[in-house]
C-alpha cells in the first residue's frame, strides 16, 4: 500500500483529482478533499457551485470523469451498500401512504445493522408524528423524516444536502441539537448548506466551493482570516449605489437610508476613497468579516481581487 492508498484507506472520505462534467459545464473541476473520521464538515458555495455532485460522487450516485472517490477506503457503492452511508437528500421522496414509522421501518429493515425504530424516530424527533402518512407532513416534517431514514441505517458517515432547507427556526434547532447527539459519538458528517450561520455553529470544518473548485478549506476562524477582510459600516448623508460601487477593493455593500455597510479587501483604501468622495461621512466602524463576508469574498468572480 503506498502513501496515498494509506491516507485513503483511513479517511471516511477521499476524493483525489475528482472531475465530473455534464457537457461543457466542469461541475465538479478537480476536488482534493480529504474528510476524517469524526469531522463535521460544511460545504458552502453559491449555487451551481458544484456542491450536489460533489456529495452524488461520495454517495456513488454518479461515477467521476477523473481521480478517485472514496469512502472508508471503499467504492462509494460498496459502503453504501454495507450501510456505512446514511444519506439525506433534496430530492428524496416519501411514499404518500405509508406512516412515518412505517417508512423509518422498512428503511431500517433494508439494512443488515440498524437502529432500533424507536430510536431513530426519537432522534429526528418524529415520535409525535410516527402514525401520520406520509401525504398529511409539511414540508418541515419531511425533512425530519428524511434525517430519520438517513439515520436508521446508524451509518458511519452521514451526508446531508441542505437538510434544514425546509425547516423553521425551532425545528431547525431541533434538527442540530440531534446532529450533535450523533456527532458526539464519533461519527462522520458532511452537510451542504447555504446557511452560513449553521456552518459556523455547528461544523469543525468549512469547505469553501466555487465552479466546481475549493477556493477554500478550514476551520471557521482560518476561513474567516483567508478571506482578510474588513467592513466598514458609516453613516453617510445622501449615499447612492452608484457611489458605492465606484469604490475600489468593494466585494459587498448594503445600503439603508443614510447607513452604509461595505465589505472591503483592503479597509485603508476604501476609507480614504469614501472620505475623499463623502467629506460629511461620519460614525464609521471598521471591524473584521464574518464568515458570511469571507464567503463573498471568496466565492465573488474575481477570487484573485478578493484575496489580493
Ligand atoms: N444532471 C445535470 N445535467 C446537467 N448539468 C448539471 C446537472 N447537475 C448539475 N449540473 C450543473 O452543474 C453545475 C453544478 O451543479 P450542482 O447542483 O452540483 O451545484 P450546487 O453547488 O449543488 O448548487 P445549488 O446550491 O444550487 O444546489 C451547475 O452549473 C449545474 O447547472
Amino acid at each position: 500500500m503506498d502513501n496515498t492508498e494509506e491516507i485513503a484507506a483511513g479517511a471516511a472520505v477521499r476524493l483525489a483529482g475528482a472531475r465530473k462534467a455534464y457537457g461543457d459545464v466542469r461541475a465538479v473541476d478537480g476536488i482534493d478533499l480529504t474528510i476524517a473520521p469524526g469531522e463535521v464538515v460544511a460545504l458552502l458555495g453559491p449555487n451551481g457551485a458544484g456542491k450536489s455532485t460533489t456529495v452524488d460522487l461520495i454517495l456513488g450516485l454518479g461515477r467521476p470523469d477523473g481521480g478517485t472517490v472514496s469512502v472508508f477506503g471503499r467504492e462509494p457503492a460498496d459502503a453504501v451498500r454495507d450501510g456505512m452511508i446514511g444519506a439525506m437528500l433534496q430530492s428524496g421522496t416519501l411514499l404518500d401512504d405509508l406512516t412515518v414509522r412505517e417508512t423509518v421501518g422498512l428503511v431500517g429493515k433494508l439494512h443488515r445493522r440498524s437502529m432500533p425504530l424507536a430510536e431513530a424516530l426519537r432522534r429526528a424527533g418524529i415520535e409525535e408524528i410516527a402514525d401520520r402518512r406520509a401525504a398529511k407532513l409539511s414540508g418541515g416534517q419531511k425533512q425530519r423524516v428524511r434525517f430519520a431514514v438517513a439515520l436508521v441505517a446508524d451509518p458511519d458517515l452521514l451526508v446531508l444536502d441542505e437538510p434544514t432547507a425546509a425547516m423553521d427556526v425551532g425545528a431547525r434547532r431541533e434538527f442540530w441539537k440531534s446532529m450533535h447527539a450523533f456527532t458526539e459519538t464519533g461519527r462522520t458528517v458532511l452537510f451542504a448548506t447555504h446557511y452560513l450561520e449553521e456552518a459556523e455553529e455547528f461544523a469543525d470544518r468549512v469547505v469553501l466551493m466555487r465552479s466546481g473548485r475549493v477556493v477554500a478549506d478550514g476551520s471557521v476562524a482560518q476561513v474567516r482570516a483567508l478571506a482578510g477582510g474588513r467592513t466598514i459600516r458609516a453613516v453617510l448623508p445622501g449615499a447612492s449605489e452608484g457611489m458605492l460601487t465606484a469604490l475600489p477593493a468593494v466585494t459587498d455593500f448594503e445600503l439603508r437610508g443614510d447607513r452604509i455597510s461595505l465589505s472591503s479587501t483592503d479597509s485603508d483604501t476604501t476609507l480614504r476613497a469614501l472620505l475623499n468622495a463623502a467629506p460629511a461621512a461620519h460614525d464609521i466602524e471598521i471591524g473584521a468579516v464574518g464568515l458570511e463576508g469571507a464567503f463573498l469574498s471568496l466565492t465573488s468572480d474575481e477570487p484573485e481581487e478578493a484575496l489580493r
